[in-house]
């Protein structure tokens, strides 16, 4: 019988301890113990209840619907119960249409339709059709990876590099768009262009051939989510609820929750792991590591220095948050998701994102400014203050929105290496380490955002793959 550590309590570490007692038998796995570092569960997911009464997302606000792995988070969501809890945003809603940008200071619609796509509008100089007629046009380039930036520029041309990508790899990794990944973010567009020599010929070939037979995706929450068109969606009292049921369910399972002390060393111990976490110590058989990588780094060096090389190569960026409320629901007057800022422009800011459009609140308008990421340090130095940053989203707002009143309420807070960049060669990177952890048969699953995709969906499908490669390591068939 195993006894099995997981390592961070964040969404990935909470759901890698849900997937152990639901996928494997209790037979093969005697005992399940989680260690979170701080004193809460949850990591980046945080909703707060502001004094106010107004609901503030400190991180993640949406779930995306689509694809396996937002089938697999709405199956999860089923199984704890929380069905009639969701809030779902389906396609056509105004939220899902109208994603901006800001160029020149003036707010301009992204095209979203195919009619869009026909029509010149600023700060395009001509139809997004003609960059479309681009790619069919434009020579293959044989290649492991490449920048996001040059991938696009090359194929689809400079505007939609500049006002597409860019700003899109700031509004999802607060990354650079010319340092990120095209292989580990745009997996789909790279390998279009490697097997049929145009992302366009790609795209429609996996339309018309391609069906995924994968079980979650005939999961009656997964069918009511289709037949519905949800695009996005969200709980009740906030994204911070997945966690609450997460939280609830393990324990009711018999996960043993440590929190408070933060793993510090795993060293070896015959063919178990010694885990160290403050002044304790614990003994597994094997350990599901969810820390971000920089952390598993620093716990992982004792067994193996290239490893953890490899684990710091992965760089981070950090953004500051500031969530603003007003006591009046009509201050957006064009309602969309919110607006991106590409890098072109002088600007600290990455984004603003409209939260009362996509879930309102009663007689309450909710923005959120988000700030800094990879240029978070030339920006703001190290430790900007409160009133620097609540004045430069206030500015903001004044100067794009032209809102003047003084908020009702606000929180500002810095998130220290929140987002992994997959640079170029990201991919690489993580095969590297797994094949080192094979090669010195190391009892230990890399699992959380920092390997396999950055969203909320991705971390909990990589916690599941965790547990299911644990199941074939145990000799268990699922
Ligand atoms: C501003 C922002 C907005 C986002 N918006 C979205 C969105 O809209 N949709 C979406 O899908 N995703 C979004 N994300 C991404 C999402 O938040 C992450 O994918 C997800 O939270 C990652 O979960 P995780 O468990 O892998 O990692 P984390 O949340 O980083 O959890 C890791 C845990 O490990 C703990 N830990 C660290 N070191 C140690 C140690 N030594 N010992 C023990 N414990 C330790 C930490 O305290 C933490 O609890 C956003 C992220 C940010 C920062
Ligand atoms: C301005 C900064 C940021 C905004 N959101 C994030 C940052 C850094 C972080 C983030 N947003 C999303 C994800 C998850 C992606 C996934 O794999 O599911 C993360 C890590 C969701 C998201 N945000 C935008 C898009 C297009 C997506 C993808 C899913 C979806 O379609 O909803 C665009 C966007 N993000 C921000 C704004 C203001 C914005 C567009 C107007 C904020």
């Amino acid at each position: 019988m195993a006894k099995v550590v997981v390592l961070g309590g964040g969404v990935a570490g909470l759901a890698a301890s849900h997937y152990i007692r639901t996928l494997l038998p209790s037979s093969a796995v005697a005992s399940v113990c989680l260690i979170e570092g701080s004193l809460r569960l949850g990591g980046w997911m945080q909703s707060v209840q502001h004094d106010s009464g107004v609901l503030l997302e400190a991180g993640p606000r949406t779930l995306r619907a689509a694809g396996t792995a937002g089938a697999n988070t709405l199956v999860l969501a089923h199984d704890l119960g929380l069905e009639g809890k969701i809030r779902s945003v389906s396609y056509g809603h105004p939220t899902t249409m109208n994603r901006m940008i800001k160029v020149n200071g003036a707010l301009h619609r992204l095209p979203s339709s195919l009619s869009t796509a026909l029509k010149k509008t600023p700060p395009f100089t001509k139809p997004l059709l003609v960059a479309l007629l681009q790619d069919l046009r434009s020579e293959k380039v044989c290649n492991c990876d490449e920048s996001l930036y040059s991938f696009v520029n090359r194929r689809f041309g400079r505007e939609v590099a500049t006002y597409v990508i860019d700003p899109l790899a700031r509004g999802v990794f607060a990354g650079n768009a010319r340092e990120l990944s095209v292989k580990s973010l745009a997996k789909s567009l790279h390998a279009y262009e490697q097997r049929h020599g145009s992302v366009i010929k790609g795209a429609c070939f996996d339309v018309f051939t391609q069906r995924s037979r994968d079980s979650v995706l005939t999961h009656p929450m997964v069918k009511k989510a289709r037949k519905e068109k949800w695009a996005v969606w969200s709980l009740q009292e906030g994204i911070e609820t997945l966690i609450k049921a997460l939280e609830r369910d393990v324990v009711d399972r018999g996960v043993d929750i440590r929190l408070g002390h933060p793993v510090n060393k795993l060293s070896q111990n015959g063919r178990c792991l010694k885990i160290s976490f403050g002044s304790n110590e614990i003994s597994a058989d094997h350990v599901i590591s969810c820390l971000p990588c920089s952390q598993a780094a620093s716990v992982c060096g004792n067994l193996s220095k290239d490893l953890a090389q490899l684990l710091n190569a992965i760089p981070f960026a950090t953004v500051a948050v500031v969530n603003l409320a007003y006591d009046r629901s009509d201050l957006v007057t064009q309602p969309a998701f919110g607006y991106l800022v590409p890098s072109c422009e002088p600007s600290k800011v990455l984004g603003v994102i409209f939260d009362t459009c996509t879930f309102p609140q009663a007689n309450k308008t909710v923005l959120t400014v988000m700030m800094g990421g990879y240029w978070f340090n030339s920006l703001f130095g190290t430790h900007p203050s409160e009133e620097k940053l609540l004045s430069t989203a206030i500015d903001e707002l004044r100067s794009t929105l032209g809102i003047s009143d003084h908020p009702s309420a606000w929180r500002t807070q810095v998130l220290r290496a929140c987002i992994p960049q997959y640079v170029v060669g990201h991919t690489e990177v993580v095969a590297s380490a797994r094949r080192l952890i094979d090669q010195h048969k190391l009892p230990v699953s890399l699992a959380g955002n920092s390997y396999d995709g950055v969203g909320v969906n991705d971390a909990i499908l990589s916690a599941k793959a965790a547990v299911q490669n644990l199941a074939t390591t145990l000799g268990i068939k699922l």
